[in-house]
């Protein structure tokens, strides 16, 4: 059979012209869904500030359901990854005919924060860059951005220590996670054998020491707020270099001087989207608690976790930080799989946890992301 070009883009016409009205039709229905959501929010608030418009119409336990459906209704020939990277942009589209929603990120442009953001929130959203995570979490704190987006551990470097330390102070919920593959490029605008300076996050030079080693031994390295900034710092001097994503290539004007630098090829970093509020509970849930402990009960910390082995509950992460309270005292930061933060299971959990521990908080509760399952 002989394929006319002219036939075929009559069937694409077509098509474009079903794919516009049903893509309209789901806008219409999502636009009675904020309708629904500002209706509920009213109807449970108490009235302090009629004004101020708080309803949440980002839903990370909708988007991961609806992603779920995406690829298991995809027949083919469109991979997984482009389809969903299309939902990705319809349901931005959707969040931002519902409301207008400001992202705040750790900046400036290019940066890791950055593409998480973008690739968690869309095309459609608006984004307000931040030039520290501190200010990530004040303009959250402040409404000044309904979300905000900040890297909470990396797979080589382990915690991100300036957002432990804002939890510990801050009022902000944990509403969502996100992973993203992080591959480093070593760019500038001299030569390899010219650079007498490198630039970038501490946690980035972390992720890069077997290079820099092998490379740059003894060269003097120069940590900064972030991968972006260092790229920007880079893009000033003549013998500097940063470490940074490829993007900011082309968005600073540097050139590669060497490609996918980090110590471990699987290099994933995990972020959280923070805000006022989590949401409502999914087929399966995470969270993040916040005690101290109390030293006077010997094995207090030993008895606080048997309570999470008690109820079957599985621990994911467990940190710990200095509670700058007193010398030699901590914040435990403990998460668990399978439960959200509004259970019955939680409240007896955290009931448990006061006997051993003081001031337990939940600092946030959201989907479980499986990294595997993020194909957007
Ligand atoms: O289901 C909702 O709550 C919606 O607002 C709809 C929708 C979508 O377009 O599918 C949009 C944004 C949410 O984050 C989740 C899903």
């Amino acid at each position: 059979m002989s394929l006319n070009l002219p036939t075929l883009r009559q069937q694409i016409d077509s098509l474009d012209h079903k794919l516009i009205t049903l893509l309209n039709e789901r806008a219409q229905v999502s636009l009675d869904i904020g309708a629904a959501k500002r209706q509920a929010a009213a109807a449970t608030s108490n009235g302090d500030s009629p004004e101020e418009d708080n309803t949440h119409v980002y839903i990370p336990g909708r988007e991961k359901q609806v992603f779920e459906k995406v690829m298991r209704l995809n027949p083919g020939p469109l991979a997984n990854e482009n389809l969903c990277a299309i939902y990705r942009e319809i349901m931005s589209a959707s969040i931002a005919l519902q409301k207008d929603v400001l992202v705040a990120y750790l900046g400036p442009v290019g940066s890791f924060s950055h593409d998480a953001s973008m690739k968690r929130f869309g095309d459609s959203v608006q984004y307000a860059s931040q030039g520290t995570i501190a200010d990530v979490f004040e303009a959250v704190e402040r409404g000044r951005c309904q979300y905000g987006v900040v890297p909470f551990e990396n797979s080589i470097a382990g915690s991100v220590v300036p957002t432990l330390d804002k939890f510990i102070k801050s009022k902000v919920k944990i509403r969502a996670e996100t992973y993203l593959p992080v591959h480093h490029y070593l760019l500038s605008k001299t030569s390899a054998e010219a650079v007498r300076r490198v630039y970038s996050h501490p946690v980035a030079l972390a992720q890069c020491q077997t290079f820099l080693k092998n490379n740059f031994k003894g060269i003097e390295l120069v940590p900064c707020a972030s991968t972006s900034e260092a790229a920007q710092l880079a893009s000033k001097e003549k013998f500097a270099a940063a470490i940074c994503n490829k993007v900011c290539a082309d968005i600073y004007g540097l050139d590669i001087l060497h490609a996918d630098i980090e110590d471990q090829q699987d290099n994933t970093t995990r972020f959280f989207i923070i805000s006022d509020a989590w949401d409502a509970p999914t087929a399966s849930d995470k969270t993040l608690l916040m005690f101290t402990v109390d030293h006077r009960l010997p094995g207090a910390l030993c008895d606080g976790l048997k309570v999470f082995k008690d109820h079957n509950l599985n621990l994911t992460k467990i940190d710990s930080r200095p509670s700058l309270l007193k010398p030699w005292h901590y914040v435990f930061f403990v998460e668990c799989a399978g439960v959200h933060g509004d259970s019955e299971v939680m409240s007896t959990v955290i009931e448990e946890l006061g006997k051993y521990c003081l001031d337990v908080k939940i600092v946030g509760t959201y989907p479980d992301q499986r990294p595997q399952d993020l194909h957007y």
